[in-house]
């Protein structure tokens, strides 16, 4: 079994249009491709005879704590997948102890994806829930939201700044998707403010959003602001400066401007940026245990799943999901092992290599006299 496995077993049941809005990115979709393609060039170079018998997987982020580095990055729209939607993704995070960063585009309230990640989760152990926001630019609408989260129990909110404009999804285009089907909407923007009973708000996604209502958005909260989609190691800097608690390094999956660079090949710069002040969390391709190492040993504290998480929906609902996270985690396990790794903070660069040049290997014997 393989996280590939679970996108095979999607498409095998999911209706095509909703298998291309899961799998699209915009324009020529080169950004997705490269994502996955920065984890495969990338080569991990092992210690020996230094392991431990267990690796510590465990993950301090802000406001909260997860069992494993993996988390659950913001997708909307589960419940085109499955009928509990977002209850079904919460309840296999809160049971493996892996993070789910709830989207504002979810097709279940927050407060009631929050109450079925506390009942899922192990006896003590608080789920770990963040939120996940478009600032809007009706500042009245967003307070109310960061509102909704916060009583639900979010411990952190994660400001989604790569999307000033929505991204062009060429396959949502041919395939005439442009909406939510009758009978599911985003339930965290119904009845917010206008009073009128039922009324759902769209998502507004503006490019007047600046740095001002990050730093208002710090004012009239206590709880942890991340920004989600800072690519230029200038932003990075100024995140810090502004008092962020931390970075969701994402291009949204190569969903928003495509040819950006992958996720993987940016991490160096943006960790180096930051300087570790504040924590890097990386998503965009990672797909396989390696994957997760590899971002680790480049400085990011945890590593995000999008795509993963809504095939395996698709395929199973919460089991589904508790199958994916139950593989990530093994396949993280493996291979910190294989690495020499006593868990994920005792991973750094030295573990990863470029591949060899094309070519003769330098040093390599090249068939002359020995
Ligand atoms: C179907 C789908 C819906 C998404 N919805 C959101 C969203 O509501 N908010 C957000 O900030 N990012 C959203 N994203 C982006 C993800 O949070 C994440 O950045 C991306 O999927 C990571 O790449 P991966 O799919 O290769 O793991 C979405 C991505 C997908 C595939
Ligand atoms: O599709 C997306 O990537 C996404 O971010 C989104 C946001 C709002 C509604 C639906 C999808």
């Amino acid at each position: 079994m393989a996280v590939r496995d679970f996108e095979a077993a999607a498409r095998a049941t999911l209706d095509p249009v909703h298998a291309d809005f899961i799998a699209g990115g915009a324009h020529d979709e080169i950004t997705v491709r490269a994502n996955e393609a920065a984890f495969r060039r990338l080569r991990l170079l092992p210690r020996v005879l230094r392991g431990s018998a267990e690796r510590e997987l465990g993950v301090e982020l802000p406001g909260a704590r997860a069992r494993m580095p993996v988390l659950l990055s913001p997708t909307a729209f589960h419940r085109l997948l499955v009928p509990e939607g977002e209850v079904a993704a919460a309840r296999a995070a809160a049971s493996a102890g892996a993070l789910m960063i709830a989207s504002m585009a979810s097709t279940v309230a927050i407060g009631e994806v929050a109450e079925a990640a506390r009942k899922a989760a192990p006896d003590g152990e608080q789920p770990a829930l963040w939120f996940q926001l478009y600032i809007q630019p009706d500042l009245e609408i967003t307070e109310a939201l960061v509102r909704r989260a916060a009583d639900a129990g979010c411990q952190a909110l994660v400001v989604t700044v790569d999307s000033p404009v929505h991204g062009t999804h060429e396959r949502n285009r041919r395939n005439g998707f442009h909406d939510l089907p009758p009978g599911l909407r985003c339930e965290n923007l119904v009845d917010l403010r206008d009073g009128e009973s039922g009324h759902v708000r769209q998502i507004v996604m503006s490019p007047e959003i600046s740095w001002t209502q990050v730093d208002w958005l710090r004012r009239i909260t206590d709880l942890p602001v991340l920004l989600k989609g800072v690519l230029h190691p200038e932003d990075a800097r100024l995140a810090v400066r502004h008092g962020v608690d931390g970075l969701l390094l994402s291009n949204h999956g190569g969903r928003q401007l495509d040819t950006v660079p992958a996720t993987l090949e940016l991490l160096p710069e943006i960790a180096a940026a930051v300087g570790g002040r504040i924590p890097v969390i990386l998503d965009g391709g990672v797909r396989r245990g390696t994957d997760v190492v590899k971002a680790l040993a480049l400085g990011a504290s945890a590593v995000g799943i999008g795509r993963p998480v809504m095939w395996a929906l698709a395929d199973g609902g919460e089991a589904g999901v508790g199958r994916l996270l139950e593989l990530l985690r093994d396949e993280v396990d493996d291979a910190l092992a294989l690495c020499g790794a006593t868990g994920v903070r005792d991973v750094g660069p030295e573990l990863v290599r470029p591949p060899a040049p094309p070519g003769r290997v330098p040093g390599s014997w090249d068939g002359g006299p020995v």
